[in-house]
């Protein structure tokens, strides 16, 4: 079994992935939708994207892609501690306050904005494709007094100095990540996992009042507990939304049917994205 993941070596992607998939293949791609589109055109069998950070919330290229784009069900999720570490080429270790730009992912960016924001005043700070490739970039160039904010692994993948460490803004820095799949697989035996979550893609009615609130009510007096109802854009014009639903159970043969056929008889569109064991991992 082959599992495509963000790359390159040593993202917090890949760390999220050999937590769960031991002794699986492994294959980094440049970008998120490049992980999704090797699942679609069938060059793995499994794709580990991440969704959503404690601190900075939805990765909304992940959710946009996974609704708009390619339709490959979610089985999984796993929930990673993130720890942002602040490195450079140890040729640059004495001077590392004196670095003319900061690279790495925007989410990354976003989870140390206080410390950026203190440390390096006017400085650039550039987004790349992900930590590890920030780390990469600057490990290929050392004359270009650059930092990275990435995490352990990477600094030693790439043999870079770490000189601050956990320079998130808030300790609790947690990312999940879905496991995509085409094929049956029995996330529960290889996570471990009994706790399930179900993902729904809702549509609402055009102009109709009060549509939210009846969407809500068909899960409320069912007591169906939503753990996350997020809006992002249909792309079709300003105020143009749909909704994204996370139940905290395994899809049943009664009452989630049930509240789907009770939206799609206000007038909803629902699809389920998927119904999968999530899990919470521990770094070394
Ligand atoms: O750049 C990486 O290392 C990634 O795996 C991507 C990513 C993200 O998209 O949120 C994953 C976890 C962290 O929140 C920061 C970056």
């Amino acid at each position: 079994m082959k599992v495509g993941f963000l790359g390159p070596k040593a993202t917090f992607t890949e760390l999220a992935v050999k937590k769960v998939f031991q002794g699986y293949e492994l294959e980094p791609y440049r970008t998120i939708p490049e992980s999704m589109d090797a699942l679609v055109d069938k060059k793995v069998d499994l794709a580990v994207v991440p969704v959503e950070n404690a601190l900075e919330g939805s990765v909304n290229i992940t959710l946009d892609y996974l609704t708009h784009v390619v339709q490959i069900p979610i089985v999984g999720e796993i929930t990673l501690p993130i720890k942002q570490h602040l490195m450079v080429h140890p040729q640059n270790m004495e001077n590392w306050r004196d670095v003319s730009v900061v690279y790495s992912h925007s989410h990354a960016i976003a989870q140390c904005h206080k410390f950026l924001h203190t440390h390096f005043t006017g400085v650039p700070i550039e987004s790349v494709t992900s930590t590890a490739a920030a780390a990469k970039m600057i490990m290929e160039s050392p004359d270009m007094r650059a930092a990275a904010i990435a995490n352990e692994l990477a600094a030693k993948e790439y043999g870079l100095a770490i000189v601050e460490k956990n320079i998130h803004d808030f300790d609790f820095n947690h990312t999940s990540f879905f496991v995509l799949s085409e094929q049956n697989l029995d996330f529960e035996a290889i996570s471990g996992s009994t706790h399930y979550k179900t993902t729904l893609m809702v549509t609402l009615p055009s102009d109709q009042a009060g549509a939210l609130h009846q969407v809500l009510s068909a899960f409320a007096w069912r007591k169906l507990n939503l753990s996350k109802i997020e809006s992002r854009p249909m792309k079709t014009g300003i105020g143009n939304y749909f909704f994204i639903i996370d139940l905290e159970m395994k899809l049943d043969e009664v009452l989630i049917p049930g509240a789907i056929a009770e939206l799609e008889a206000l007038g909803c569109g629902v699809k389920v994205l998927g119904s999968y064991p999530s899990t919470i991992v521990e770094l070394d």
